[in-house]
């Protein structure tokens, strides 16, 4: 492809994204593997490069552009070299006009933007949001030790116990270790989010919105492999892909169960004031993962925050429900804003005035409110805030 056939390209793939955005349609990256599934003719440097110009726009733009040359065109304001693309050649886009619309810049909607100043996220912090991640690894204390694991590159250790740190794009996934489940690929916050849990060996553990397991295999090597440990979902799609991901790397099969929305009790009543522990890591809006997706900002609207926080209020009471008396409900969500953190705890604790905070001391993070925020600026991880809540007696 031609640099200004690359260009073009960036624009077609940013007018689905922000179609996509505006109707709740597929993520940025299934948009873009998708148009290079029909285009055959591109290569591995054309879908990179193509890649980041689109990422690089999306990043760039902070309300959701009308159009994906005017988010093209922000960033051609301040690249003559990217501007000088526009000549209306073959392939190219077409030249650019005086009077054409052009995105603005920002960190993210207006309303976003203030909601996320108002929970101390601003400036540089806020910036920080949509930086490149890094790739960390979490080594599984099931086959391997941090300390003795062999890999083709050095990792630099991260402040959680068995997180090892990469550049962007390391192929790890390549890697013998990986074929062979000693490590796996998971946020250094994602892995304090887990260790806040403090599983143990023969515990009954909960992990009630458990995904594709990310956070279960965690818990699974900190019980090693004893105990039982239940994870919940009510996504059928997600949770099955639990069972291949816990035989690669080495854990008993795990008990499933799928929830029914707004019925998660039906499918527990087994477990009620049984589990030593219970991990809820809520949907939420995912502010704290920006860095990986970030045109989820252009997606989410007051409307969509308002469901998602009562959502967690509900899944913090059910949780409630399951822990034994003298037990934990360790609350997660991987956003920065209070209304899904700090607020969503004093609720909890003014709801259940018998439960108590416990500090948590992750060697990361920065206490907020009832819990600790994990942010990518001063901890280099993904955003997250972690609360321990301790059931009375
Ligand atoms: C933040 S994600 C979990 C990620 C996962 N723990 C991991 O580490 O990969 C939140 C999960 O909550 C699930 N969920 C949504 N509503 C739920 C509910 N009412 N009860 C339980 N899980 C729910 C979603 O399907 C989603 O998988």
């Amino acid at each position: 492809m031609t640099p200004q056939a690359r260009v073009q390209a960036a624009i077609e793939i940013l007018d689905a994204v922000i179609a996509a955005a505006r109707s709740g349609g597929p993520s940025a990256d299934r948009i873009i593997a998708d148009w290079f599934r029909t285009r055959r003719f591109a290569g591995s440097g054309d879908r990179r490069a193509v890649r980041d110009l689109a990422y690089g726009a999306i990043r760039a733009c902070g309300e959701v552009p009308v159009s994906g040359r005017a988010a093209m065109l922000h960033l051609a304001q301040d690249d003559a070299a990217l501007a000088a693309l526009f000549d209306g050649s073959r392939h190219a886009p077409l030249p650019i006009a005086p009077d054409e619309p052009v995105a603005a810049g920002g960190i993210a909607p207006a309303w976003l933007t203030q909601r996320l100043a108002e929970s101390g996220i601003a400036g540089a912090a806020a910036a920080a949001l949509l930086a490149r991640a890094p790739l960390d690894v979490r080594v599984n204390t099931l086959k391997a030790r941090r300390d003795a694991l062999e890999l083709p590159l050095p990792g630099e250790p991260l402040a959680a116990p068995q997180g090892l740190r990469f550049a962007h794009g390391t192929p790890v996934e390549q890697w013998q270790a990986f074929k062979d489940g000693q490590i796996e690929v998971q946020d250094g916050g994602s892995q304090l989010a887990c260790a806040a849990v403090d599983a143990a060996p023969g515990e009954t553990v909960i992990d009630l919105c458990a995904g594709a397991g990310g956070k279960t295999l965690a818990l699974a090597a900190d019980m090693a492999g004893k105990g039982r440990l239940i994870a919940c979902d009510t996504d059928r799609a997600r949770l099955s892909r639990l069972a291949p991901r816990a035989a690669r790397a080495g854990v008993p099969p795990i008990d499933t169960r799928l929830l029914g929305p707004g019925r998660e009790l039906d499918a527990l009543v087994d477990l009620a004031g049984k589990a030593d522990a219970v991990l809820v890591d809520a949907p939420c809006s995912g502010t704290g993962t920006w860095r990986r997706n970030p045109e989820a900002r252009w997606r989410l609207t007051p409307h969509e925050l308002a469901r998602l926080t009562a959502i967690q209020s509900r899944l913090l009471d059910v949780a409630a429900v399951l822990v034994r008396p003298g037990g934990r409900l360790v609350f997660v969500t991987c956003s920065l804003l209070d209304a899904e953190g700090a607020d969503q705890v004093a609720g909890f604790l003014a709801r259940h005035s018998a439960w108590q905070a416990v500090p948590l001391d992750l060697g990361a993070g920065t206490p907020r409110g009832h819990g600790l925020r994990l942010d990518p600026l001063q901890d280099t991880t993904d955003g997250f805030f972690i609360a321990r809540l301790a059931a009375p007696w």
